[in-house]
């Protein structure tokens, strides 16, 4: 009874509201043309069962993307998630990056970004939209990364930077175009973790990755200002969903503990 007035209610009074706008004590900014950036939680949240929203009959399943700087902790994270029953996680796919058929487009990318790059893009183009379109198997899905990132950081900084031919950026950014113009990527909310490039550099040197020791301090610089003008900032590309900004700069313990903090804004992100 309490459910069909719940269901009655969703079905004439939602559709009136913007998607996110009823979910929690949310605090939404409206942005110029970039949707919303969610810059925050009233401490009143009320606790809600994640598994209760239905549409056609259907569980909606949520899609969080966890987004961040090189080494900024997203694994982590994701791993620290992926204890909770009910959530699904995708990591990047960093192995097959590292592995096609034998070769290593990660590795030639940061050997020679001029001649590679465009070479990697289009298979982490390819990976990632394989993880985007993967069934889900689980009410929550966090991913890590998006094919969002691929090309508004990734693609874009070699470009910028001068490292990747106009051609190439041009034939990439047609496909990209394409992909989210005809397949639907799916998303609920993004979570930054916001962090400096210096801290980024250390954890880097500490993870040891053997293609990624040529990357100076200075790529990471980049790569951060790109995702503060996207994310923060909204003054580069279109944000997909409202943004969760967890400073991610403190210890292991510390990160835990925020995790925990901002648990039920997370999983709450399809409401
Ligand atoms: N909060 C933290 N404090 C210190 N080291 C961390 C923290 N989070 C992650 N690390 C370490 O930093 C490195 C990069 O973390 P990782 O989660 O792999 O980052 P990402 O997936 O974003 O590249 C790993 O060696 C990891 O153990
Ligand atoms: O589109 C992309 C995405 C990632 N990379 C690189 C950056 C790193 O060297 C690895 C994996 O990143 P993590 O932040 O450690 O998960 O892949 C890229 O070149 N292009």
């Amino acid at each position: 009874m309490v459910v069909n007035l719940l269901k009655g209610f969703c079905r004439a009074v939602l559709p009136l509201y913007p998607r996110k706008a009823l979910s929690t004590n949310v605090l939404v900014r409206r942005t110029p043309s970039l949707g919303k950036h969610l810059i925050g939680l009233s401490r009143s949240s009320t606790s809600v069962n994640h598994r209760k929203l239905v549409r056609n009959g259907e569980e909606k399943k949520s899609v969080i993307w966890i987004e961040g700087n090189i080494a900024s902790g997203k694994t982590t994270c994701l791993e620290y998630f992926s204890k909770t029953s009910d959530i699904e996680v995708l990591t990047e796919p960093v192995s097959k990056w590292r592995n096609v058929q034998g070769c290593n487009p990660l590795g030639l990318m940061y050997q020679d970004p001029s001649r590679w790059g465009l070479t990697h893009q289009t298979y982490v183009q390819l990976t990632m939209l394989d993880r985007h379109v993967l069934p889900t198997a689980s009410p929550i899905r966090m991913m890590e990364r998006s094919i969002y990132s691929a090309k508004y950081i990734f693609v874009e900084n070699l470009y910028k930077s001068g490292k990747m031919p106009e051609v190439d950026f041009a034939v990439l950014s047609e496909w990209f175009e394409w992909i989210i113009k005809n397949i639907a990527i799916p998303v609920d909310l993004i979570v930054y973790l916001q962090t400096s490039p210096q801290t980024c550099y250390k954890r880097l040197k500490q993870r040891c990755r053997e293609e990624e020791k040529v990357i100076p301090l200075e790529y990471l610089e980049s790569i951060h200002n790109l995702y503060e003008d996207w994310l923060i900032h909204h003054k580069s590309f279109e944000v997909p969903a409202p943004v969760l900004v967890i400073p991610a700069d403190h210890d292991l313990k510390k990160m835990l503990h925020q995790y925990e903090e901002n648990r039920e804004k997370i999983l709450m992100a399809h409401c």
